[in-house]
């Protein structure tokens, strides 16, 4: 068995695959402080794997307490997946393939694996991405915006008169407090950016391309894109399938 890791900045995903499929998904919130030792007491759940094969585009202090988590478990390294100029049935588009992030990089091979027609793909996380895939497995490019609770938080951090805490709430607009003025902003903001993300980056796409929609945001933001969008919430995972078997 192998474990499969999706070390983001908000959650860290994983799943088991064995004999070609994915089971056992867990999620741990990284925002909370004691996180890491929810994730080792997760994982001590799970039998041990023969690897452990992740993805981060955290910081390297998540990564390192990734790390230690398996080591001390399973006394296993984890092979950390890095974006190359090409592999996996994918070409990077990037001048400097090695910027692409990791995530964004399996979630273009999990997209090739299913949808060889090429791909629009929306990953609604921390922030949120677009990327296009021709049919012949070119990454068309792709962009980058933040999500609704990296708005809110950039806000409260980068002003003097505005402090958010807490979880997010649905708002409506136009608010009439601090709170429903910065919530409703997030909300209706963002989704209008991300319907002109998906705008400018699909006509780039094979017309027949799938669309596929990832992230632990797709639930709100899928209803506000135009056009059918296919639920792939494991995506990256499953490009991160691809590459265990092929290697
Ligand atoms: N239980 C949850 N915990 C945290 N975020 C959640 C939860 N449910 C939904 N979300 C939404 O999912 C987003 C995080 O999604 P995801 O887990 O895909 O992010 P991530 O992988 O950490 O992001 P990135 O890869 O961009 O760093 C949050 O910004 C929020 O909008
Ligand atoms: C954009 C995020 C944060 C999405 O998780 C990640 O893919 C990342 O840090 N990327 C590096 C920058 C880039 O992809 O060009
Ligand atoms: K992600």
């Amino acid at each position: 068995m192998t474990l499969l890791v999706d070390a983001g900045n908000t959650r860290l995903k994983w799943a088991r695959l064995s004999g070609g499929r994915l089971t056992g998904h867990g999620a741990a919130d990284c925002l909370e402080a004691a996180w890491a030792q929810g994730l080792e007491a997760a994982w001590s759940r799970i039998p041990p794997p023969a690897r452990v094969l992740g993805v981060c585009v955290a910081s390297q202090a998540r990564r390192g307490a990734v790390e230690a988590v398996a080591r001390r478990l399973w006394r296993r390294t984890v092979e950390w997946i890095e974006p190359a100029g090409q592999g996996w049935g994918v070409i990077n588009a990037y001048a400097e393939p090695a910027l692409l992030g990791a995530d964004r990089w399996a979630a273009l091979i999990g997209a090739r694996r299913c949808a060889p027609q090429g791909a629009c793909i929306v990953d609604a996380g921390t922030a949120i991405t677009v990327d296009g895939l021709d049919a012949e497995g070119r990454h068309l490019g792709g962009a980058i915006f933040p999500g609704r609770e990296l708005l809110v938080r950039t806000l409260s951090q980068g002003t003097g008169r505005i402090e958010m805490g807490g979880a997010f709430q649905a708002a409506e607009l136009p608010g009439r407090s601090t709170e429903a003025a910065v919530y409703g902003g997030a909300r209706y903001g963002v989704a209008a950016a991300a319907r002109a993300l998906v705008e400018q980056v699909c006509p780039a796409c094979p017309p027949a391309g799938a669309r596929l929609a990832t992230g632990g945001g797709a639930d709100w933001l899928l209803p506000e894109l135009p056009g059918a969008w296919q639920r792939r919430p494991a995506l990256v995972l499953e490009g991160l399938a691809a590459v265990a078997e092929a290697s």
